[in-house]
C-alpha cells in the first residue's frame, strides 16, 4: 500500500492531512497515533477508499481489504451470525465455509450472548468484536482498524492482537489507537500525525504501571523462629507493621517470595498472602 501527496481539506476548513506519504510493508503492523482530532480516521478512510482526498494517490494492494471503522453501524435485526456468514459469501467464500470461518471468530472473540443474538442488540464492545469478524471473514491483504482497542474490554486485547499477528502475516495492518501499551506491545512501526503532517514516531510515552504490592503476615513459631529478623530493611519491604501475634509486610510483586522464603527459613509461619492493589 502506498500514499503519495496525501492532502485532505473538509470544505473550507484547513488542511486536516498536508502532503502524506507513507509506504505500508508485507508483514508490518504499522500504528498511526496522533491527539483527537489529528486526522487519523481520515486517513484510513482515504486509504480504504470511503474518502477522496483532496490531493495525492492512494495505491492500494490486489486483494481484500478488511475494515474496521471506529463506530461500527449495526442497526440490524439479523443475528451476528447471519450477518457474518452472508458477509462470507459476498466475499466468495462457499456457504459451508462462510459458516465454519463465522463460528470460529465469534467463538474466539467470545460475542457475548451468542452468535444468535440480532446486531441492533449487541452492547458497543460486541458490536466491536463483529466488526473485527466481518473484517477477518477472508484473510484481508490490508486490515486497517480504526481504535479497535478502544471499545473492547481487555481480556478481548490478546485475540486481537492474534487477528493482527495473523493478518500481518499474509498481508499487513494499519491501525489507530490511543491505548499506548497496546500500540507499544503490538505495533511493528508508529507514525505520529502532527499539524496534519505524518512522521515516524520514534517512541511512545511510557505508561507508568502502578507496582503490585502484596500484604505477608507472618507469625513466629513456638520455639522454632530462630531469631528476630528485621522485615523493615529487607529488599522489597515497602513497609512493615505488627500484627496480633506477629507482622504484617507490605512488599513488592517481585520481592514477595524472598520475604516468604525468609520467613519459613527462619522458623516462622506464614498466614496471610493477600494482594494490596
Ligand atoms: N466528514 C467531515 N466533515 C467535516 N470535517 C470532518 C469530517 N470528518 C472529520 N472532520 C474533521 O477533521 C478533523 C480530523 O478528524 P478525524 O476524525 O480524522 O481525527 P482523529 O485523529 O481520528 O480523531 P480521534 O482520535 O478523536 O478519533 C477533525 O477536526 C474533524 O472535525
Amino acid at each position: 500500500m502506498q500514499l503519495q501527496g496525501i492532502s485532505k481539506r473538509y470544505e473550507r476548513d484547513r488542511p486536516v492531512l498536508r502532503d502524506v506519504d507513507l509506504e505500508v510493508a508485507p508483514e508490518e503492523r504499522l500504528a498511526i497515533v496522533g491527539g483527537n482530532g489529528s486526522g487519523k480516521s481520515t486517513l484510513l478512510r482515504i486509504i480504504v477508499g470511503l474518502s477522496r482526498p483532496s490531493t495525492g494517490t492512494v495505491r492500494s494492494p490486489k486483494g481484500a481489504i478488511g475494515y474496521v471503522p471506529e463506530r461500527f453501524p449495526c442497526h440490524d435485526r439479523m443475528s451476528a451470525a447471519s450477518y457474518l456468514r452472508h458477509l462470507g459469501r459476498i466475499r466468495g467464500l462457499g456457504s459451508r465455509a462462510a459458516r465454519r470461518r463465522a463460528d470460529e471468530l465469534l467463538e474466539r472473540l467470545a460475542l457475548v450472548g451468542g452468535s444468535g443474538t440480532p446486531l441492533r442488540q449487541l452492547s458497543k464492545g460486541n458490536a466491536q468484536k463483529v466488526a473485527l469478524a466481518q473484517a477477518m471473514m477472508v484473510p484481508p491483504r490490508l486490515l486497517v482498524l480504526d481504535e479497535p482497542a478502544s471499545g473492547l474490554a481487555e481480556s478481548v486485547h490478546g485475540v486481537l492482537a492474534d487477528l493482527m499477528r495473523e493478518a500481518a502475516s499474509g498481508g499487513a495492518v494499519l491501525f489507530t489507537e490511543h491505548h499506548d501499551a497496546f500500540v507499544r506491545k503490538n505495533a511493528t512501526r508508529i507514525c505520529r500525525i502532527t499539524n496534519g503532517s505524518l512522521e515516524p514516531a520514534t517512541s511512545l510515552p511510557e505508561t507508568r504501571h502502578p507496582r503490585k504490592i502484596f500484604r505477608v503476615g507472618v507469625v513466629p513459631k513456638p520455639r522454632e523462629a530462630s531469631h528476630e529478623l528485621d522485615w523493615a530493611n529487607m529488599r522489597g519491604v515497602v513497609r512493615t507493621r505488627p500484627s496480633d501475634d506477629g507482622v504484617e509486610i507490605h512488599v513488592l510483586d517481585e520481592h514477595q517470595e524472598d520475604i516468604l522464603l525468609a520467613a519459613l527459613k527462619n522458623g516462622w509461619s506464614i498466614t496471610t498472602v493477600t494482594s494490596e492493589t
